[in-house]
């Protein structure tokens, strides 16, 4: 088995397409047209308001996040595609726009690498998945970027050479190894909003108490940013979570809500977010300025906007978003849910 076979028959989500532009680019990935055109068929089967806003205008963001679907739901996918076409059905023109540049692979954690589940507690990654990264890795720098705490997302991933970008970018740790991507021997470190420790925490004890009998609604500490659960609350109960976290969060103006799949997310208004850390992390790596980059960033949430965003602006390398219904979004390219294993059916918000 090759090293390339090997890297593909690992990769069962839409992560194959950051492997699938590898094969482009590696020249341990030396092979002829009919085996780029059998590689290719296989990944085809593997492709698996601020602190002012109204409680009602809260209230209508959250069921807005999370639409019912409906009959018409296929014509608009088939417009939606037409404009943010599949990662995979594109291989040929990503592979020609990353020619002779330096990949750098992001990739968000919840929804991308481990599928959408009622207990956060529990979105495993698997051993494949994992394998599939570690893989990922070898040939490129690589960062996972997620809402979650650094030290949670890295006890899922378990990866000692990538980078991480835990608290939705404001957390940023290089590998903790002497990875031959990392720039020189100095750690890359970066926490832009450590003063709002103290205030968060806070926040975090009065939520607790507020929401506790609100059931199925949970807080979950993120050490520079709060999430709040509504995935297992009954719709009728919406409402008056809003109220609870919105009575909170009325007291701190330099807070800001912000919303995830079925999740309301508190966060220091500072400007930085998922897009910062990635230009961050490019500059880091010592490609600030540099046109001989092709970044790929692979997300499946509305933080991870801020990622495509920079990229779709700068003209630089491809956003991805992984969804299997239409979305507003700044990516390019769409996939479809990380794996099969991933929650109920019709569960995609
Ligand atoms: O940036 P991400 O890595 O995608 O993190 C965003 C949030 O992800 C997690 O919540 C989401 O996944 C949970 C587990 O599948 C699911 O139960 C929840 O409904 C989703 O919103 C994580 O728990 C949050 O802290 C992150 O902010």
């Amino acid at each position: 088995m090759t090293n390339q076979n090997m890297v593909i028959s690992n990769a069962k989500s839409g992560l194959t397409i950051a492997i699938a532009v590898a094969m482009s680019e590696s020249t341990l990935f030396s092979q002829n047209q009919n085996g780029y055109f059998t590689k290719r068929k296989f990944l085809k089967k593997l492709e698996t308001s601020g602190n002012g806003a109204r409680i009602n205008a809260l209230l209508d963001s959250m069921r807005a996040s999370s639409p019912s679907r409906r009959p018409s739901d296929t014509e608009d996918h088939n417009s939606w595609i037409l404009r943010h076409p599949s990662a995979l059905s594109m291989f040929d023109e990503i592979m020609m726009a990353s020619k002779g540049k330096q990949i750098v692979v992001f990739l968000d954690y919840d929804g991308t690498l481990s599928p959408i589940v009622e207990d956060p507690d529990r979105a495993i990654m698997t051993n494949e998945m994992r394998e599939a990264v570690r893989d990922v890795a070898k040939f490129f720098p690589t960062a996972i970027v997620s809402g979650r705490c650094r030290a949670k997302v890295y006890n899922f991933v378990r990866l000692s050479e990538l980078y991480y970008a835990g608290s939705h970018g404001m957390d940023i740790k290089g590998p903790s190894n002497g990875h031959k991507h990392k720039k020189g021997n100095e750690t890359v470190l970066c926490q832009p909003a450590i003063e709002f420790l103290p205030m968060i925490d806070e926040v975090y004890k009065t939520l607790l108490e507020k929401i506790k009998y609100i059931p199925g609604a949970t807080v979950e500490n993120n050490k520079f940013c709060l999430s709040v659960h509504f995935r297992c609350v009954d719709e009728k109960k919406w409402g008056e979570l809003a109220d609870e976290v919105k009575s909170v969060t009325k007291d701190y103006q330099q807070l800001r809500l912000t919303q995830g799949r079925k999740v309301l997310e508190i966060r220091p208004t500072i400007k930085w977010d998922k897009g910062n850390a990635l230009e961050f992390l490019l500059e880091s790596l010592g490609y600030a300025e540099s046109n001989n980059v092709f970044p790929v960033y692979i997300g499946d949430d509305r933080t991870d906007e801020d990622a495509f965003r920079v990229l779709r602006n700068r003209g630089l390398g491809v956003g991805i978003l992984v969804s299997k219904t239409p979305k507003e979004t700044k990516a390019s390219y769409s996939l479809q849910e990380p794996s099969e294993a991933s929650t109920k059916e019709n569960d995609n918000v």
